[in-house]
C-alpha cells in the first residue's frame, strides 16, 4: 500500500476508479414472489394500459377542425283551437339550430293600442304614467286607463296587440314529429396528419340516406336519426318532452387509430337530457289592403338539439415510443424498492438482512488506494 502522493495523484486515481453494485440474494420464496408479482403488475400495466389502451406510442392530435351540418325531414298536420288545420313540413318546422315541432301559438298582431293583460292594473289615468314600458315587454304606456273587462280596468299600452295571452298547449300539436328524421352531417380534420373523415357512408346508392335509420348495434354508420330514438336514447319519452319542449345534447366522438385503415375511424353517438323545458317566439310580418301593419306571431315549444363533436387522433411517432417505453423500464424499478423496504423494516430476520445488505467500512485519514 502506497502512503499519501499528493492531492493531484489522489484526484487522478478517484476518477479512474469504477464502483459496482454488490447484489444480496436471498432465498425467501415469499419475497421472491411478492418481487415477481409486482413486476408482472408493473408490466400488465405499461403493457396493457399504457400501450394498449392508451396508445402510449403514438403522437396525437386532440384539437380537429369540425364541421356539421344538419337537416330535419317529416311532414305533419296540427289542428289549431279554432279547428282549421295548418300543414308543417321541413321548411316550417326547421329554425336552426333550432327544432320547434312540437307545438304552436299563433297570435295574428296588429301594432295599435289596446288594454294590457299581466300588469297595469289602474283606476284612473294617473296610475298610467305615459311612455312607461309594461313589465313583462309587450308595450309601452299611452296614458289612459281602459276597461279590461267587467271587474276591473288595465293602462292600455302601445304594442302588438292584441297582446299574447300566456296559456300553455295542453298537448303537442305535432305528435307525429316523434318520428321526424334529423340528418347530421359531421366532418372532422385532424390537420396534424392531414387526415380527414366524415360519417356519412362514401355510397353510390342514390337512395340509402333516405331509407337507413341510426341504430347503435344495427346501423351505426347511418347518420339519419329518428327525433323519437334520439328523446328515448336521452332517457326521456317523445310525449313528456314534446309538450312543453326540452333540450338534448347530442355528442359526437370521434377516437381514430391512425395506424389502422381509415374505415375502423368512425364516430360514436351519446345523446344526454339537458333541459326539460324549451320555447322560442318568431314572427312573420306582412300589411293588408289598407297598408296596416301586421305580424303573425308565434311561441314555438319545441326540441332542441345541441350537436357537440369531440375527438382525438393518434399515430406511430418515435418520440412519445420512446418516453413511454423509458417511463414503462423505470417504474420497473419500484418492484425492487418495494421489495427493499419490505424486506429491511416488516420482515421479522429485519435486522439481519439489514446487516448484510449494508456494510459498514471504516478508514483511517490520510490513506490512500494502491494504484
Ligand atoms: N332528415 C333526413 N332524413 C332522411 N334523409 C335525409 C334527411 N336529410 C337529408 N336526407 C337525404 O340524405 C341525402 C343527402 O342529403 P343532402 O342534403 O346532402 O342532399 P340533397 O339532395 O340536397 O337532399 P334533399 O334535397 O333531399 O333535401 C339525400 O338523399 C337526402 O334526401
Amino acid at each position: 500500500m502506497a502512503t499519501s502522493g499528493g492531492g493531484g495523484a489522489a484526484l487522478c486515481g478517484a476518477l479512474l476508479d469504477y464502483k459496482t453494485e454488490k447484489f444480496a440474494l436471498t432465498r425467501n420464496r415469499r419475497m421472491g414472489l411478492l418481487y415477481r408479482l409486482l413486476q408482472l403488475a408493473v408490466l400488465g400495466y405499461v403493457l396493457g394500459w399504457v400501450f394498449v389502451v392508451r396508445r402510449g406510442y403514438q403522437d396525437t392530435d386532440a384539437a380537429p377542425h369540425v364541421s356539421v351540418v344538419t337537416k330535419l325531414k317529416g311532414v305533419s298536420v296540427s289542428r289549431a283551437e279554432d279547428a282549421r288545420r295548418r300543414l308543417w313540413d321541413a321548411a316550417d318546422f326547421s329554425r336552426p339550430p333550432q327544432v320547434g315541432e312540437a307545438g304552436f301559438e299563433p297570435v295574428s298582431q296588429r301594432r295599435s293600442g289596446s288594454p294590457s293583460v299581466l300588469d297595469g292594473i289602474c283606476v284612473e289615468d294617473v296610475d298610467c304614467p305615459m311612455g312607461n314600458p309594461v313589465v313583462h315587454g309587450n308595450g309601452i304606456k299611452t296614458g289612459k286607463c281602459v276597461m279590461f273587462n267587467s271587474t276591473h280596468s288595465t293602462c292600455e299600452i302601445f304594442g302588438w296587440c292584441p297582446v299574447e295571452n300566456d296559456t300553455l298547449p295542453r298537448k303537442p300539436l305535432l305528435a307525429e314529429a316523434e318520428n321526424f328524421t334529423l340528418f347530421i352531417k359531421n366532418t372532422v380534420n385532424f390537420t396534424k396528419f392531414n387526415f380527414s373523415k366524415g360519417n356519412t357512408l362514401q355510397t353510390n346508392d342514390p337512395t340509402y340516406f333516405k331509407t337507413c335509420m341510426y341504430d347503435p348495434f344495427f346501423s351505426p354508420s347511418c347518420p339519419v336519426f329518428r327525433i323519437r330514438d334520439m328523446v328515448e336514447a336521452a332517457g326521456e319519452t317523445f310525449g313528456a318532452l314534446a309538450l312543453l319542449g326540452g333540450s338534448i345534447s347530442v355528442r359526437i366522438e370521434w377516437d381514430c387509430d391512425l395506424d389502422q385503415p381509415a374505415a375502423h375511424c368512425q364516430p360514436r353517438y351519446s345523446f344526454i337530457l339537458l333541459d326539460r323545458r324549451y320555447n322560442f317566439r318568431t314572427a312573420s310580418y306582412y300589411w293588408d289592403s289598407q297598408q296596416q301593419h301586421y305580424r303573425s306571431l308565434l311561441k314555438l315549444y319545441g326540441i332542441r338539439f345541441d350537436i357537440s363533436v369531440h375527438g382525438q387522433a393518434g399515430k406511430f411517432g418515435i418520440i412519445p415510443a420512446a418516453v413511454s417505453f423509458g417511463t414503462g423500464i423505470a417504474f420497473l424499478g419500484t418492484a425492487t424498492m418495494i421489495c427493499d423496504l419490505v424486506l429491511l423494516y416488516l420482515d421479522a430476520k429485519a435486522d439481519f438482512y439489514w446487516k448484510e445488505k449494508f456494510e459498514e467500512v471504516r478508514m483511517g485519514c490520510g490513506t490512500t488506494w494502491e494504484s
